[in-house]
């Protein structure tokens, strides 16, 4: 993929479906009693390797692209794979399926690509095999495959070391299965859409600050899932037309929920241009129409609490540094070294390459903004957010930019590079 400069965006853009619930829908909707309709579902390789891996468990899910139908087969219903359960590029199957796994009558073999057979796994492993969980890294190394013994499990209590929604969703959905309450508090909160599904789908479940406890299931309730916008997806276009100049873009219909703003709280901080528009109520996943026009930023901290509301954005957060006057800190984002790439190591290099002032730290980086870009040749290293990040810069660099590996955003945007150009004035 080649790109070069642009001298404007405007426009209206409508991101695809969240991820995140987009995963957790098929995974809900299969263990549920019901059909569950899901209404603006991600047809990104990623979701689709959710919706592959429970239809080898027996679960009917018709997908007729926006909108999905799973049939679900109640929470004791999954059946043996007869093969191994292919997760591909994506975390969020692989940790919150091995939570459900951990409780089924059968074993079951987990694995995927290059990139998550190098992702860690111990994180789930300890407190599932807390709960009494049978679960074994075959090569030895606390990665993928895994192969899950599934047996009875224990509530716990788990103080996790992470603020991890993979972490803690892989404990909640085993909690539904064990034989007493189930709690996790996080270091801080992470996103909590596992909990707010359970909620629509009948689970006794609750949140005290940064703990959550759940209550074993006798059933969960298929419940229509309206999916809203990705904000992570959206930040593409929220930072280009934030740097791009002669811009204005309006993001319609996208997830606002706390537990994921921190990209809007980060544009706010810096000075960006930047209106919410709320298009529903505080019940359930908000949603807003968020609008963003070129803008005088500068550098700031971002760091703290607000890291896993942003986890994923911070490779595009790079970008937005480097058109901001003065420092801009990253930190407490150490996360990003396990991400499908090392986003801290390869966001630094790839932008010391198109001439910015970047420099990795242990637990994020530091970029001080202002000196112009110019074009390169990018090794997004297959991983789709670090992809999307660098066509932005791009769009805002001298001369050609040439992504390798560009066709990865279709893990988490397909169509990204269309609905970019969409924008681009002419
Ligand atoms: O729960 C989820 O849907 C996700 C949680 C985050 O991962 P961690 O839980 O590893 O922080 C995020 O990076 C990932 O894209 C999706
Ligand atoms: C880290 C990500 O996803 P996952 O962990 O599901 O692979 C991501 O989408 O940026």
């Amino acid at each position: 993929m080649k790109l070069s400069r642009v001298h404007g965006l405007s426009g209206e853009v409508t991101v695809p479906g969240d991820k995140s619930i987009s995963h957790r829908s098929i995974m809900l909707g299969s263990i549920a009693k019901g059909n569950t309709e899901v209404e603006g579902f991600l047809q990104g390789a990623d979701c689709l390797s959710s919706i592959a891996c429970f239809r080898k468990m027996g679960v009917e899910i018709e997908n007729n692209g926006d909108k999905v139908l799973v049939h679900g087969r109640g929470l004791r219903g999954l059946k043996a794979p007869d093969s191994i359960l292919d997760v591909g590029n994506s975390g969020t199957t692989t940790r919150l399926m091995s939570g459900i796994l951990a409780a089924q009558p059968f074993v079951s073999t987990v694995n995927g690509d290059a990139s998550i057979q190098k992702r860690p796994m111990k994180r789930i492993i300890t407190p599932l095999s807390q709960m009494g969980a049978d679960i074994r890294s075959l090569r030895g190394n606390d990665c993928t495959p895994l192969e899950i013994h599934g047996t009875n499990l224990h509530g716990i209590h788990y103080d996790s070391p992470v603020a991890s929604a993979q972490v803690k969703s892989a404990i909640l959905l085993a909690g539904l299965y064990a034989d007493g309450e189930t709690s996790v508090t996080e270091p801080e909160v992470s996103r909590n859409h596992t909990e707010l599904m359970f909620e629509e789908f009948g689970v006794d479940i609750r949140t005290e600050g940064k703990s959550v406890y759940v209550k074993p299931a006798d059933e969960l309730y298929a419940k229509k899932v309206i999916v809203p916008g990705d904000i992570s997806s959206a930040t593409y276009f929220l930072v280009a037309a934030a740097i791009t100049p002669n811009s204005c873009v309006t993001v319609k219909n996208v997830g606002i929920n706390p537990t994921r703003d921190g990209i809007l709280r980060v544009l706010s901080d810096m000075g960006a241009d930047v209106t919410v528009e709320k298009t529903s109520g505080e019940i359930g996943e908000p949603t807003a129409d968020v609008t963003v026009r070129t803008s005088d930023l500068k550098g700031c901290v971002v760091g703290g609490e607000v890291i896993p509301t942003l986890i994923d954005e911070i490779p595009a957060i790079a970008i937005l540094a480097c058109f901001a006057d003065g420092e801009t800190i990253i930190k407490d984002a150490a996360e990003l070294k396990v991400k499908e790439s090392n986003r801290i190591d390869v966001m630094v290099d790839n932008l010391k390459k198109m001439g910015a002032d970047i420099e990795a730290t242990e637990d994020g980086m530091i970029i001080r903004g202002g000196r112009p870009l110019h074009g390169a040749v990018i090794d997004s290293h297959l991983d789709h957010r670090v992809a999307m990040s660098f066509a932005v810069a791009a769009m805002n660099a001298e001369g050609e930019t040439e992504i390798t590996g560009a066709e990865c955003v279709d893990i988490s945007y397909p169509g990204f590079y269309e609905d970019m150009r969409k924008l681009v004035k002419l």
